[in-house]
């Protein structure tokens, strides 16, 4: 099956007030359903990239195109309703601890409402069948009522993730939603992304730090350094000469490859030995 691009990312560059380019000429496609991971050392522009392709960051230069549409020219309303259809997930999960998981995740919602009946909380019963349904399929149904900050880490994902699906979005961009969770739960979520791209048909571009969830989940991978992209390909590709261009250093593969229970402590050591930053 012949795929359609979602998103176009053309020439765009980054620079924050006085300091070199966060971002240089970034160029890429993403199709519908396509589940994309971007990989780089700390600093070479992954959250920046993600971030200019909703507009959180305005890019310096480049065009942003999704859906058909210009998003790097739109005003403001306009933009409001592109960002109904892309949903972030975030590293700390950015959830209102005091309020249960469905309350949480019913906020998807509100860049369909009137902003009163959004401060009102005025959700349909539809909305919340829909919460429910999707906190359900997530295996978090006996939680949906319970406050955030009684959740394990993995929970509150799971919760971030439900929050991001009840957009009905076309694209989920996910900011390192990994990286502060265990293994276990780390590849739970990993599998409820590629569910998501898989059965529901939304794109998923997944800023990792980690190479092997990367290579294990990923339909193609990009790699980033020093805000440029230096590798645009499929896991198979992703070999030690491009991991080293990647991450700037002589890097084997196989320490890319976290065993059952490696900890992200003895994963940062195994990376800081391999000269990884
Ligand atoms: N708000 C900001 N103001 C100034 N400089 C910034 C800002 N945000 C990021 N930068 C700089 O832009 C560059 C890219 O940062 P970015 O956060 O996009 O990288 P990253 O690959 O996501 O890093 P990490 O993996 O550590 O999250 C870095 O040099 C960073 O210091």
């Amino acid at each position: 099956m012949e795929r359609q691009a979602l998103l176009n990312i053309e020439s765009v560059s980054k620079s924050y007030t006085g300091k070199a380019k966060a971002l240089e000429g970034v160029s890429l496609t993403i199709e519908r359903g396509q589940f994309v991971s971007i990989i780089g050392s700390s600093g070479a522009g992954k959250s920046t990239l993600l971030r200019c392709i909703n507009r959180l960051i305005d890019p310096t230069s480049g065009r942003v195109e999704f859906d058909g549409k210009e998003v790097t020219k739109l005003g403001k309303r306009e933009l409001r309703q592109i960002r109904r259809r892309i949903s972030m997930v975030f590293q700390h999960y950015n959830l209102v601890y005091r309020s249960t998981a469905i309350e949480n995740v019913l906020q998807g919602r509100l860049g369909y409402k009137s902003s009163i009946a959004g401060i009102l909380g005025l959700y349909t019963e539809d909305e919340k069948a829909q919460a429910f349904g999707i906190l359900d399929q997530l295996g978090l149904a006996e939680f949906a009522y319970r406050r955030c900050d009684q959740l394990s880490g993995g929970q509150k994902q799971r919760v971030g993730i439900a929050r991001a699906l009840v957009q009905d979005p076309l694209l989920i961009l996910a900011d390192e939603p990994i990286a502060s969770l265990d293994p276990k739960s780390s590849r739970a979520i990993m599998e409820h992304l590629r569910w998501a791209a898989d059965d529901l048909g939304i794109a998923c571009l997944v800023n990792l730090h980690q190479v092997d969830y990367a290579i294990e989940f990923s339909d193609r991978i990009i790699g980033l350094k020093d805000g440029k992209l230096v590798f645009d390909g499929t896991p198979a590709e992703l070999d030690a000469k491009a991991i080293a261009d990647i991450y700037g250093t002589p890097y084997v593969k196989e320490h890319a490859v976290r065993p059952q229970g490696f900890s992200d402590a003895v994963e940062a050591d195994v990376m800081a030995a391999a000269g990884v930053a």
